[in-house]
Parts: structure tokens; C-alpha cells; sequence
């Protein structure tokens, strides 16, 4: 029996399959037109697949992450409702388009905590990186940087946090996941203050890890994490649990040891949330359901926005993900309340597809589509943006 064609395509020295789908990147966007993956290959090179937007680059992907790390990347929690109910809510959001505006579009510069950001869009913090591709965050980090943007950098990614810092100029965050060990707590807390890291992101929907159906059946096996191994690379003698019982009090434990660094909640789904994340002083708001990865059943994440950008009200800045793919996603959510998004899945596709410059290939589409669904509607600036009126469905029979 030939093998199928997964069991191909899906082997991380690919063939021809794998120069293929890489070279989808090679566009007139993408600076590169060579993998840093590239695998000696005597067969008859295929015609390149090109890629024209960040929801095909899924299916590209699939065909040079192996299996089960493709499924952990890709795949939801439960039924994976919250996950398809993230991309279907913005379709029932519509723009008020203006005309005759006599503006154009220029820079869509913006700032976070202090960081400029080349536009409204960063890297959401992600695990394990180097399931996608071997230069793992460092990777990530050039092209996050090469973009001109920040990015965030996960307690289980799998080069240390000081690798990570060390491998761009670009500002990053660290976002941290509370284990039972409040020692190693602690530690990776001081760590990051001390390798420059410019804000903590404390990711408060993971008080264990969501019914991942998909992996269980995989039986995937996850690397151990960077920050878990000692100099030696060998595993530390840490057993790492999720604290499943952290609480406002978690919040006062990161500010202590992190040397006075912004702190920003990830998972916020909810109006009630929020407003105790400000009366606890919280610096910014990270509106998201993990990417439908944690709670199935979690309202579409734009749904939550909508509700949370009506109790904040602009008290602090609200950072949007779980969804976003196109940079018509980044204009609703920013209408609806957020000052930027963060994105998650396509950026570990870029980067397997093409290294730190699969990346960059990634932001700068966005920023594309952005720009035109800004001059097509009569917003030139993202402040602009933060003004355009969103037309709920249905809009034609109140
Ligand atoms: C493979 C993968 C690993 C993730 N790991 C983390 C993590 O370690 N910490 C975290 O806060 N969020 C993590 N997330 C969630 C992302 O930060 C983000 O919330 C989500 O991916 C956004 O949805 P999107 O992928 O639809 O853009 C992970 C997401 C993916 C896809
Ligand atoms: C169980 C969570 C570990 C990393 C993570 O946040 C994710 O895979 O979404």
C-alpha cells in the first residue's frame, strides 16, 4: 500500500511536498525566497502553491508539521464550538463605510505600555514554537521584530526566556503561567524582569489544561519547555502542574516579583472580570478564549469584546485575540473596542512554512488587508478606526 499522503508530506525532511508548500511564502510580499528547512531533494520540483491570505496558509502548514503537533496547534478544545464560533462571529459584524472622505491612509503606528508597534497587531504567546520549525522563538522573534512589532513569549515555549531575549532587538512580553511551585513562580518572574522583558501577561484561563481530544488520541508528547531544563539541558526537578487555584490574590504574587513591570490578564471573557481586574489595578486586558483551546462552550471571543470595551470604556488598553485572520478581523475588533489584536496560529504556520521571514510574511499580509479595508471605509488612522460604527445582522429589519 503507497503510504498516504499525509504520511509524506507530513515527515519533517518532506521532499519535494515540503519545498513546495515553503515556497508558498516566496510571494512578491515574502523578502525570502529560501528555506531555512530546505532538504536535499533529487525529485522533479512541483509548481509552487502560492498563498494569497493567512486562512489558506493552514492547509499548507498541515503538510510540513508532523501530525500530532499540527492537531496540538490547530485543533480546539471539546467540540470545538468556541473554536468555529471565534471566526463566525465576525461575520455578523458589518462596517458603516464612508465616502467622500478625502483621506488616505498612511502610518498605522500605535503604541502599547510603551512600545511602538508598527501596527495595531502583535504575537500572541504561544507554547513550543520548535513544533513548528527548529529556529523555534528565536525565529519567531527575528520576524516579529524584522515586522516591527512585539512579542509574547510563553512559560512553555521551548528555548529559555533568555534565548528568546537574546535573539532580537524587538520588545517582548513574558507571559506566565502560575505553577504549584511558587519558588519556580518566583524565579521565572525575577528571570524575565531581569532579561528585559517589558510587561507580564498573566494567562488566567488555564487552571488546567482544556479537554484536547485530539491530542489524548495523538498521544502527543510535548518536549519539555526551555525554562524546565538546566544548563545542561537536562530536565530540573520540577513538577510542573498548573495552579489550579489562582485567584485576585495571583495578581499582587506577580506584581511583588516582577520588579514592577506592567501587568496584563489574558482570558478575559466577561464585563464582571474586568471591572475586578481594574479595581485590582490591573495595567491592560486581554479579551480572549485561548483560541477556543481551553473553555469549549466560551462565547466567540469578538462576542466577549463587545461586552467587556462596554465596561472598561477605555480605562485601560484592551488587547483582542482568538480569531483573528484577516485584516478585516483587526479593523471589527478594533471598532468594537480594542486598541490592537494579538494572533496566534498563523504565525506558528508562517514560521513553519518559511522560518523568521514565514513570519514577517504573516504580519505584513495583515497589514495589507488592513490597509485596504481602512481607505475602502474612510478610516486613515486607527484612531479613526476606534470611531467606525459596527452594523450588527440583522441591520435591515428593525
Ligand atoms: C499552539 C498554541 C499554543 C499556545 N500556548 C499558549 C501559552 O503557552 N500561553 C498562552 O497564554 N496562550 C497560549 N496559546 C493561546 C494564544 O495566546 C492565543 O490566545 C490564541 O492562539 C489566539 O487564537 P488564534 O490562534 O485563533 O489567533 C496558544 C495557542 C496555540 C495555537
Ligand atoms: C495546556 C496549556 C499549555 C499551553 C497552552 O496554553 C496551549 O496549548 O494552549
Amino acid at each position: 500500500m503507497p503510504p498516504s499522503r499525509r504520511d509524506t508530506l507530513g515527515m519533517l525532511t518532506g521532499g519535494a511536498a515540503l519545498l513546495a508548500a515553503q515556497s508558498a511564502l516566496g510571494s512578491e510580499h515574502s523578502p525570502l525566497k529560501e528555506s531555512p528547512r530546505r532538504v536535499k531533494d533529487s525529485s522533479t520540483p512541483r509548481q509552487a502553491p502560492k498563498t494569497y491570505n493567512l486562512l489558506e496558509l493552514e492547509a499548507l502548514a498541515s503538510e510540513v508539521i508532523p501530525r500530532p503537533a499540527f492537531d496540538y496547534i490547530a485543533r480546539g478544545a471539546g467540540d470545538e464550538q468556541t473554536l468555529r464560533e471565534n471566526r463566525t462571529a465576525f461575520s455578523r459584524a458589518f462596517l458603516d463605510q464612508r465616502i467622500l472622505t478625502g483621506k488616505t491612509v498612511k502610518s498605522l503606528e500605535t503604541k502599547i505600555l510603551g512600545s511602538p508597534l508598527r501596527a495595531p497587531v502583535v504575537v500572541s504567546a504561544m507554547a513550543a514554537h520548535g513544533l513548528a520549525h527548529p529556529s523555534a522563538e528565536s525565529g519567531t522573534a527575528k520576524g516579529a521584530a524584522a515586522y516591527g512589532t512585539l512579542l509574547g513569549v510563553s512559560t512553555v515555549s521551548t528555548q529559555n526566556l533568555e534565548q528568546v531575549a537574546s535573539a532580537s532587538n524587538g520588545d517582548k512580553w513574558f507571559q506566565c503561567y502560575l505553577t504549584r511551585d511558587s519558588g519556580f513562580n518566583r524565579e521565572l518572574l525575577q528571570r524575565a524582569h531581569a532579561a528585559g522583558y517589558k510587561a507580564i501577561v498573566l494567562t488566567a484561563d488555564v487552571t488546567v489544561g482544556g479537554n484536547r481530544e485530539q491530542d489524548r488520541r495523538n498521544n502527543l508528547r510535548m518536549p519539555t519547555p526551555g525554562n524546565f531544563l538546566d544548563t545542561s539541558n537536562r530536565p530540573r526537578k520540577i513538577e510542573f502542574a498548573f495552579d489550579s487555584s489562582i485567584g485576585l490574590d495571583s495578581l499582587d504574587f506577580v506584581r511583588e516579583h516582577s520588579g514592577g513591570l506592567p501587568l496584563i490578564v489574558k482570558g478575559v471573557t466577561t464585563a464582571l472580570d474586568a471591572r475586578a481586574l481594574l479595581q485590582h489595578g490591573v495595567d491592560a486586558i486581554q479579551v480572549s478564549n485561548h483560541g477556543g483551546r481551553q473553555l469549549d462552550g466560551s462565547p466567540a471571543a469578538f462576542d466577549s469584546l463587545q461586552r467587556v470595551a462596554a465596561e472598561v470604556k477605555g480605562r485601560v488598553p484592551l488587547i483582542f485575540d482568538s480569531g483573528i485572520r484577516r485584516g478585516l478581523d483587526v479593523f471589527k475588533a478594533i471598532a468594537a473596542g480594542a486598541d490592537l489584536v494579538a494572533v496566534g496560529r498563523p504565525v506558528l504556520y508562517g514560521l513553519a512554512l518559511n522560518g523568521s521571514q514565514g513570519v514577517q510574511w504573516v504580519l505584513e499580509q495583515l497589514e495589507q488587508e488592513l490597509r485596504i479595508v481602512m481607505q475602502l471605509s474612510g478610516a486613515a488612522t486607527v484612531a479613526d478606526i476606534r470611531t467606525t460604527p459596527l452594523l450588527h445582522k440583522p441591520f435591515f429589519d428593525a
